[in-house]
Parts: structure tokens; C-alpha cells; sequence
């Protein structure tokens, strides 16, 4: 049986996603990581092959000589570089119906084209991210966990779109216990590793240096860590954060979990920035997306005679998710 197509978003109309759809259809059209947008069909006219679609079924069919299109019309004209909150309902719509697809197993994952979360919120849009808004869509809020993945570093933050007074404040070991399962059992289920090693971050400087920079380490961390080895998970640490992402400390783990948003983020897009996916765990269905945003610094019209938007994110989102979709499948017969 063939592996249904995978779900493609908008993103925001007004960023680089459009550009970097294109793109990703130029490069994977004669690839088996078949997929289709949900997305404005106007915009690509006379730019590349399009094929109006009604379901997914018709995806594969016509992959290889034009880009399947589900229709979600825009309903302001788009202007790139200029995002408006008056498209955030086709933005909006385009993320639900993906993953109603992806739940009903039509789509074999949801892949997101970058979203403006402020853009977003000045329509009255509740959440702070994809990741949020997908936990909703498939009834598991709080459950979901952001992972960032790149061939030089995975990272797995247990906070996510918080502020950082905030990420503090709610860190607890159960918090932490949590987010490193999730983590271990994707990195076994979905990237086929046999006993995955996690390196836990500090949250202080010197992970507190027996206290003196901070007590989190003894109170929260190292009672979550001792917690995951008597159940068997490979976690070591408190690591502290400044030296556990220099390459060779790199080496000795698989994922880092790290205490806040950016204490992961930083390392793993100052690495690279070109090939980073963002995965979330915890949801019932395969979603990642480009670890970039909207760029709308150099979002430009797509009849530009050369494209700015780098693609390769996007393209490895894409491979990523259907690698996964794969495995899950496989694991599923
Ligand atoms: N998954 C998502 O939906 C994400 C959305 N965002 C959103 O994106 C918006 C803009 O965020 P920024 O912090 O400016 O980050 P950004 O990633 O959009 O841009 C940062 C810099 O990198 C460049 N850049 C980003 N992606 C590129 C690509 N594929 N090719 C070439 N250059 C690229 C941009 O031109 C800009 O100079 C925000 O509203 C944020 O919420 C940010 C990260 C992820
Ligand atoms: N920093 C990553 C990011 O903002 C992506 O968030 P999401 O939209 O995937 O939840």
C-alpha cells in the first residue's frame, strides 16, 4: 500500500513560504515524499505546474508533474513583506485542515510553512505557536513538546513559548521527567535508536556550582535525573550549558534537554541554520516544520527573476516527517 501524501501549510502568505514551496516541489517532485498544499492556488499562477485537488488520494497521481493544491483562498490580496491579520483566517484554516487529514490518516503528517505568531494574535488567535494550536487540534494540550533536530545537534526544550522569568518559575522535575519520556520515546519510535542518551542541561551558570550560582540543580534537575535512570532512560547530567554544546561534548548524547526555550534554540540555529527541523512530540500525528520564521525581510513576489528564500529547511522538514511517517507505519504493522 502507498504512503499517503504529506500535508503542506500556507504559513504565513506574506513570508518566504510561498518561495520555499515552490522550491521544495522543484526539488522532491521525482522523490517519493509526495505532498500537497494547502494553500492559495492564485499565488503560483505561471509559476510553476499547479493541479487543483479535493482530496489527498489525488496527490500522488499528479506529484511528479505539477504541485497538488487543496484549495485555501486568501482573502486579501498579498503583498510580500506585508503580512496582514486579515489573511490569518485562510493561515488558520489551512493548519486545522491539515491536521483534521493528518488525524484521519489522508495526509501521513502535517508539515507547517513559517507562521507570524504577533500577525496571528491581532486576529484574536489564542496561541502563542504551531505547536500549541496542534496539541489543541488533536485533544492533548500539555503534552506537546517542541524538538529541534539538525545532523549536528538535537535539542529538546521543556518550556516552550513562554518568557524566560516564566520558563523558570514553572520549571519542576515532573516538568522535566515529562518532557525527557516524550523525548526518549520518539527518539526510539521515530529515529530508530536503541537506548537513546539525553545530556540534561543545568539552568544556572556551572549548572550552580554545588549551589553557589543557584539551587534549581540540587532541588529540581538532579531529582528528575535520578528519577529517569530508575526507569531505565539514559540521562546524565546536570550538564553545564555553556560547555555541553562544544562539538566534542556533542558527541556523547543524542538530545539535549534543555531547561528553556532559547538555551536550546541558540546552539542548535548559530550551528545551522540551513538544515535545522522543528519536530513536535506528543501529538498523535507526524508535524514538523522549518526551524526559520516568515523572513519578511526578504519575502519578494514570485515572479522575482532569482529566488532568495533557502530552501533546504524546509526540503529536510519534508524528508524528516515522511521518514517518520515511515517508521511509525512500519512500527504500527
Ligand atoms: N515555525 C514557525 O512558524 C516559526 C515562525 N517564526 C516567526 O517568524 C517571524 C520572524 O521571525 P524572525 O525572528 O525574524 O526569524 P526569521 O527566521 O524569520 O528570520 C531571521 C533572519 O534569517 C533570515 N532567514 C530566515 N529564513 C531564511 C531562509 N529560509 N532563507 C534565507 N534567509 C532566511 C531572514 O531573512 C532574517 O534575516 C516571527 O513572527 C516568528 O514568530 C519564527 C520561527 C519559527
Ligand atoms: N522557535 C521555534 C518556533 O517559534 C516555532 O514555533 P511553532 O510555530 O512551531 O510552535
Amino acid at each position: 500500500m502507498t504512503k499517503a501524501p504529506l500535508a503542506l501549510t500556507l504559513g504565513d502568505p506574506a513570508g518566504i513560504g510561498p518561495e520555499l514551496t515552490v522550491s521544495a516541489w522543484e526539488i522532491l517532485k521525482n522523490t517519493e515524499h509526495c505532498f500537497f498544499w494547502l494553500g492559495d492556488p492564485t499565488l503560483l499562477d505561471g509559476v510553476i505546474p499547479t493541479q487543483l485537488i479535493s482530496a489527498p488520494e489525488e496527490a500522488a497521481g499528479v506529484f511528479a508533474t505539477a504541485l497538488p493544491v487543496l484549495p485555501i483562498y486568501c482573502p486579501v490580496t498579498i503583498v510580500p513583506g506585508q503580512p496582514t491579520p486579515s489573511n490569518a483566517p485562510a493561515v488558520i484554516e489551512s493548519i486545522r485542515k491539515a491536521v483534521e487529514l493528518a488525524l484521519t490518516g489522508s495526509a501521513s503528517g502535517v508539515v507547517t510553512n513559517p507562521i507570524a505568531k504577533h500577525i496571528l494574535a491581532e486576529s484574536g488567535f489564542p496561541h502563542p505557536g504551531h505547536t500549541e494550536f496542534l496539541a489543541q487540534l488533536c485533544s492533548v494540550s500539555g503534552q506537546e513538546i517542541m524538538m529541534l533536530a539538525s545532523p549536528e545537534l538535537r535539542v529538546v526544550p521543556v518550556s516552550i513559548h513562554v518568557s524566560l522569568q516564566n520558563a523558570i518559575h514553572s520549571l519542576t522535575a515532573e516538568r522535566i521527567i515529562t518532557v525527557t519520556r516524550i523525548a526518549n520515546k520518539a527518539l526510539t519510535q521515530d529515529f530508530g535508536l536503541k537506548n537513546p542518551k539525553l545530556a540534561i542541561a543545568g539552568l544556572n551558570p556551572h549548572a550552580g556550582e554545588s549551589g553557589l550560582m543557584g539551587h534549581e540543580e540540587h532541588s529540581i534537575i538532579i531529582p528528575a535525573i535520578n528519577a529517569l535512570k530508575e526507569e531505565g532512560i539514559d540521562a546524565q547530567g546536570p550538564y553545564p550549558p555553556d560547555t555541553m554544546f562544544a562539538a566534542h561534548a556533542r558527541t556523547q548524547y543524542d538530545a539535549a534537554i534543555c531547561m528553556y526555550h532559547d538555551q536550546g534554540l541558540i546552539p542548535l540555529k548559530t550551528l545551522d541554520m540551513t538544515q535545522g527541523v522543528n519536530i513536535t512530540l506528543g501529538l498523535p500525528i507526524v508535524r514538523t516544520s522549518p526551524d526559520h520564521g516568515t523572513a519578511f525581510d526578504i519575502a519578494q513576489p514570485l515572479s522575482a527573476p532569482s529566488k532568495k528564500a533557502d530552501a533546504r529547511s524546509l526540503v529536510a522538514a519534508i524528508r524528516t516527517a515522511s521518514k517518520m511517517a515511515h517508521n511509525r507505519k512500519e512500527k504500527a504493522l
